[in-house]
């Protein structure tokens, strides 16, 4: 009788690899049938072969080979070494395809963006969006209803210089700073380390609500402490690759995990409703302006039938939870910092300088002078590679010559662009530096205030770094601008943010680019600034400030630093 069992058990077993093998092949050998227009303008559909990749295992697929990598995006670049700049992979039954170059990741995000505006269908974005992913406006697929959410989400959560809006974004992140310092004065010990990322997080997510929702919480608030932590729990799942992800079928082995994350979730979305929602939408005058983004989200309940309160409500937990990003980000640039000395002295030269020694608070106003406290911040975001989400192929497509089928899930490599050396001197050195330039002599105030850097919102085609012929000519001839690859100390106000670095993508390029760029700038360098004028931040122990390559999130529960009032 035992035996049998086995045999029945091997049998099954074997079918089950079998057909899992084949299927894996199949889906390797498919090609996409896409409509091209011949030279005489006749349309004919053709079909085209997938890009190469390596053999796959029956159930995991090469899911084996990128396991063998810390950092999946390392991983994908020393394929390209042997498949070439873009090749596909099987991970479990899922087709991927990888592209590893600025031309490639243009193709498929600009030229092709349409064929590409899908997102993967990851069992944990459901969970993390009450059952739907399409709640989300990072995780959805592309539809007429996200173009609508963008439009709104963009006039009020991508605040461009000069608006209204920024002025009210430097408003309530100069207020919010002066709380937080004054909780800083309270939990600081000379020489003692603290906690400081549930803090920094605390403080990013009262700008986050008061900019969108004209509201702050209490840091002692347990409530609001409960969700910022678990806005941060989020943060990091989101920003790690999980088997579940391309082996659903092992879920029943993570029910934990997921309902883990999907009482996160809950939990946020019920502060939101009851501590936000409730009471104001019972103060709505639809004849008054919108006071801030939630009047502008209510209206649009009201007036626009598609729209719906789940709606809102989701999209004010995306945004609100933007913080997490935010808090992440000036979490790194103070290790960074914390790490080298010499950046921290190039930014206090810079904020002393524009302070008058420490005089009053930096404003957002001084953001424009303070070019290598800004180059300190784009650094982190090249060094950290916050890899861009997948994106996926919502038909049939050609890019490069390759076949691109249905549902292939394309993984854009801009970790291989923030760290090329044809790009970057020193690429594995952390040098803010190198976003920097001399100004030149005729390079007035004027000058400067004209050439401001500009968000290309309406394009949607990221940051705009000015014309590419003067990138060109900056690889022609490196030495004229500050990028020695390494730190030195600078003189403030002798540099200016370089214009044009097209190969820098840290908010991605086409449609679904990010639309909190600005809110990421603008609070990021408030933030980081004003600690910076009261504080010089040390670590206890270099040697357990671990940062993971290749990702801005840091673990909810991650070190301490020491933070020293200056004199
Ligand atoms: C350091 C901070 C941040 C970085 C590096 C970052 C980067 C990115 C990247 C790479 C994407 C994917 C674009 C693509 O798929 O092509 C994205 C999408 C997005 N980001 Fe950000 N982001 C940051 C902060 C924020 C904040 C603070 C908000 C909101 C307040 C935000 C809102 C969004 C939204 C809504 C999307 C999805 C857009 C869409 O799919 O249509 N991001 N972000």
């Amino acid at each position: 009788m035992i035996f049998e069992i086995i045999y029945l058990f091997v049998a099954i077993l074997l079918i089950v690899i079998g057909t899992s093998y084949i299927l894996i092949i199949l889906n390797c050998k498919r090609k996409a049938i896409v409509e091209t227009t011949l030279s005489n303008g006749e349309k004919v559909k053709c079909e085209f072969a997938q890009a190469p990749s390596p053999n796959p295992w029956p159930i995991i697929g090469n899911l084996d080979i990128i396991g063998r990598f810390a950092n999946p995006f390392k991983g994908f670049q020393t394929l390209a070494e042997k498949y070439g700049n873009i090749y596909s992979l099987s991970f479990g039954h899922t087709r991927c395809l990888v592209v590893n170059n600025l031309e490639l990741i243009r193709e498929i995000l600009n030229k092709n963006g349409k064929f590409f505006g899908g997102r993967p269908d990851f069992l944990r974005y459901h969970k993390l969006f009450g059952g739907d992913r399409n709640n989300s406006l990072a995780l959805c697929d592309w539809s007429h209803l996200q173009q609508k959410r963008r439009n709104l989400a963009r006039r009020h959560c991508s605040p461009r210089e000069s608006s209204s809006y920024f002025t009210k974004m430097s408003c309530i992140g100069c207020d919010e700073i002066g709380i937080l310092m004054e909780r800083l004065q309270n939990v600081t010990v000379s020489g003692q380390p603290i906690d400081l990322k549930p803090i920094l997080n605390a403080a990013c997510a009262n700008m986050f609500s008061q900019y969108m929702c004209s509201i702050r919480f209490d840091y002692e608030d347990n409530e609001f402490q409960q969700i910022v932590h678990f806005f941060d729990e989020i943060f990091w799942e989101i920003n790690q690759g999980h088997p579940l992800d391309f082996l659903p079928w092992l879920s029943p082995f993570y029910t934990k995990h997921t309902t883990r994350i999907a009482y996160w979730s809950t939990t946020i979305r019920k502060f939101i409703l009851e501590r936000i929602i409730d009471q104001r939408q019972l103060d709505i005058d639809l004849d008054e302006p919108d006071t801030d983004f939630t009047d502008a989200l209510l209206k649009s309940l009201i007036e626009n039938e598609n729209m719906c309160r789940n709606t809102i409500i989701f999209m004010l937990e995306d945004f609100i939870g933007g913080h997490s990003a935010v808090g992440n980000l000036i979490m790194l640039a103070l290790t960074y910092i914390a790490k080298d000395p010499i950046i921290a002295r190039n930014i206090q030269n810079e904020i002393d300088a524009i302070s008058n020694n420490g005089e009053r608070s930096i404003t957002l106003e001084d953001m424009e002078e303070m070019s290598y406290t800004m180059a300190t911040i784009y650094e982190v975001l090249r060094y950290s590679s916050s890899p861009i989400v997948p994106h996926v192929a919502s038909e049939d497509s050609v890019v490069s010559g390759f076949g691109v089928t249905k549902g292939t899930i394309v993984f854009i490599n801009n970790y291989v662009l923030n760290m090329s050396q044809e790009y970057w001197r020193n690429p594995d050195q952390f040098c803010p530096g190198r976003f920097l330039e001399e100004k030149c002599k005729n390079n007035s105030k004027k000058s400067l205030t004209s050439d401001k850097r500009k968000i290309s919102e309406g394009s949607d085609s990221g940051i705009d770094f000015g014309q590419e012929n003067e990138f060109v000519s900056y690889l022609k001839n490196p030495n004229m601008t500050a990028d020695t690859g390494n730190n030195e100390i600078r003189q403030p106000f002798k540099f200016q943010l370089k214009k044009n670095l097209p190969h820098f993508l840290p908010f991605s390029i086409g449609k679904r680019t990010c639309i909190g760029q600005n809110l990421v700038r603008g609070f990021g360098f408030i933030l980081l600034a004003n600690i910076l004028l009261r504080y010089n931040v040390s670590s206890p122990d270099l040697s357990h400030m671990n940062i993971n390559p290749a990702s801005l999130a840091l673990p909810a529960k991650c070190f301490e630093l020491i933070l020293t009032t200056r004199k």
